[in-house]
Formats: C-alpha cells, sequence, structure tokens
C-alpha cells in the first residue's frame, strides 16, 4: 500500500485514544507562550532548542523534562488552553472518544490547588463534548515515585469532584515503584466508585503487570508490553478480556524498544490480547493517534483486518456504555466496508 493511501485510511477511521497524559500533550510553542504570560523563565530560550533536549535513553529522562514542562501552569486558563489544544488536535485526526490522565500532584506540589487543576480541564473537556462531538472519560493518575500516603491525600482533594472523575491510574517512575506499593489507595478509590487502571510492565518486569491484576484489581493496563514473559498471565488476560494500552512511538522514544520493528503488537494481537494503539505523550514522541498508527502499520505492513481490529478493539476496551460501543464499532466497520 502506498503511504498516502495508508495516511487516508488512518485519518479516516473513528479512532478512540485510552492512554494520553495531558501534560504530555504540551507543545511547546503553547509551553512557551503559557510561560510567558505566567511570567516563568523555561531552562530553554527557544522552541528550538526545548526541542533538541526531547532525546531520552529512558522513562526517568523523559520525566525530568516533562516535570519541568508542567510547572509553567499555573491557572485555571492554562490547564482549559492545554486540554484544548489536544482536544482540536486529536479532532483534526477524526478521534472521537477520549480517556485522559491528569497528574494532580504535579502541580499540588508546587501549591496549584487541585479545583484550578481540574476546573480548567473539565471546562475544556465539556466544550470538546459540545463543539467537537469528542466523548470523554477523565483518569486521575497517582505519582508512584510518591508515598501512598501522598495518594491518599490527593483522594480526598479529589473527592468533592468525584462526578466528574471516572477512574485512577498510577503513573511515573516504575522501576523500584511496584503496584503493590499503592494496594490501600488502589482498595479505597476503588470503594469511592472509581474504575482502576495502572502502568505497568512497561520499563517494569512482568511481575508488576500480575501486582496490578491482582493486588490492585485493575481492570485495563496501560502498556503492558512485558506480558509475552509468561504464558499464564497472557492466558489471564485472553480469559478476563483485559485491555493493553499500547503506545509504540512512546516506547520507541523511551528505549523500551530500539526500532519499531522490535514492538511486540503484533504477536500479542496474534495471541488474541486485546491490544490498542494511543499516544501517551504526543508532544515528546514525535506523534498523536495518526502517527502512532501509521508508523506500526508501516513497519509490520498491517492489513486492514488488522487496522480494523485496533480501532474495534480501542472502543471494546474503553469505559463507554454497551450502546455507544455498539455504535461507534458499527461505525468503524461501515468505514472499512466502503473502502472495499
Ligand atoms: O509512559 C509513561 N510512563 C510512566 N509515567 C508517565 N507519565 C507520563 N507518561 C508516562
Ligand atoms: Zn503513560
Amino acid at each position: 500500500m502506498k503511504s498516502t493511501e495508508l495516511k487516508n485510511i488512518i485519518q479516516g477511521i473513528p479512532k478512540t485514544e485510552l492512554h494520553l497524559h495531558l501534560e504530555g500533550s504540551f507543545e511547546p510553542e503553547l509551553m512557551f507562550e503559557i510561560a510567558k504570560r505566567n511570567n516563568i523563565t523555561l531552562d530553554y530560550d527557544t522552541v528550538e532548542s526545548l526541542k533538541k533536549a526531547y532525546k531520552f535513553n529512558n522513562l526517568q529522562e523523559f520525566l525530568d523534562i516533562y516535570y519541568l514542562g508542567a510547572k509553567v501552569l499555573i491557572h485555571e486558563q492554562d490547564f482549559f488552553d492545554l486540554t484544548w489544544a489536544y482536544l482540536t488536535k486529536v479532532h483534526s485526526q477524526n478521534v472521537v472518544h477520549v480517556e485522559v490522565f491528569f497528574d494532580p500532584q504535579t502541580h499540588t506540589e508546587r501549591g496549584v490547588s487541585f479545583d484550578v487543576v481540574i476546573n480548567g480541564i473539565k471546562k475544556a473537556l465539556e466544550k470538546g463534548k459540545e463543539e467537537l462531538n469528542i466523548s470523554y472519560k477523565l483518569i486521575m493518575s497517582y505519582l508512584r515515585h510518591l508515598s501512598e500516603e501522598e495518594a491518599f491525600k490527593t483522594l480526598e482533594e479529589a473527592l468533592p469532584f468525584k462526578d466528574w472523575i471516572d477512574g485512577v491510574g498510577l503513573d511515573s517512575s516504575e522501576v523500584g515503584n511496584p503496584p503493590s506499593k499503592f494496594i490501600n489507595v488502589f482498595e479505597a478509590s476503588a470503594k469511592h466508585g472509581f474504575k482502576l487502571v495502572a502502568h505497568a510492565g512497561e520499563e517494569g518486569p512482568v511481575e508488576y503487570i500480575w501486582e496490578a491484576l491482582d493486588h490492585l484489581k485493575i481492570d485495563r493496563i496501560d502498556h503492558g508490553n512485558r506480558c509475552l514473559d509468561d504464558d499464564t498471565l497472557v492466558q489471564k488476560l485472553i480469559e478476563d478480556n483485559i485491555a493493553l494500552t499500547l503506545c509504540p512511538l512512546s516506547n520507541l522514544e523511551l528505549k523500551v524498544i530500539q526500532k519499531m520493528e522490535d514492538h511486540n503488537i503484533v504477536e500479542i494481537l496474534d495471541r488474541g490480547i486485546m491490544a490498542t494503539i494511543n499516544s501517551d505523550d504526543p508532544a515528546y514522541f514525535g506523534g498523536y493517534m495518526n502517527e502512532n498508527y501509521y508508523e506500526t502499520a508501516k513497519v509490520f505492513n498491517l492489513s486492514k483486518d488488522q487496522l480494523l481490529q485496533l480501532a474495534i478493539n480501542g472502543f471494546e476496551a474503553s469505559w463507554l456504555s454497551p450502546v455507544d460501543k455498539d455504535k461507534h464499532i458499527l461505525n468503524v466497520k461501515n468505514y472499512f466496508s466502503a473502502l472495499n
């Protein structure tokens, strides 16, 4: 297939995004604009010099820059602008449903209050629903390099906004911060009615995926690349219908894999696991949804059936109602039928 044809097909697929950190969608241009109006000096003089620093050897090197960038977000308007920029971008790529993470502790630790953060995000998400017809879920992520006690504090702060938050997640530095560190706060979060996800098996070992399932009782795994290390786990993922939110360009940029050809997405799909494609931190990893689909499809010469499966998986793995899932999946199937 010619690259323009492949790009056109991907563009037209009605897509979901289930693994996206809003702070990771912070484009340098907007970062400079917000820094300026907040009278904050960035460590870099220009957008170009900042972009040049986006070269990472591992997750931690990325996180260090990602947390620095987030420091310019102070006011509700900043969080609104960040979220709105993401929504308009993915709208242009025919993304119709998003389930996005925010990291409240990255902001509350700096003295920005929880309500400022969530009010800005929520207003943009609502506007996106009204004006762009993008449905959404919001996921509050606990930072795993911090203590469980601090996660509990965040849970308390979130409770007045419980109706706006659909689930909780776990992100940041994985190795050395296993899911088991957060058993109690995940149990408490579940009692409050939040759905549960966690990053596991990105850089960390397959045991972390087991822990996330057995101890945290999550119902979707973020990344989970390492799952193929354990056949028993593969069986469990299939039997329990547990989806993985894979992020191919992220894995490449963070050297989880050395080249795209090394990605195990096709094997994961072939084994019958519900894999989805997502962008993680698109402003840092060189691509949003279309680019993640395209780079994967190009390297593995994905068939239309495989693209169809990935797109359907995105809706199946989402937290949409069964009726909404069916409606979207029918749209996806009709889209692919019309291509042939
Ligand atoms: O890929 C990620 N892994 C862990 N933490 C993160 N925070 C933003 N992106 C990531
Ligand atoms: Zn992530």
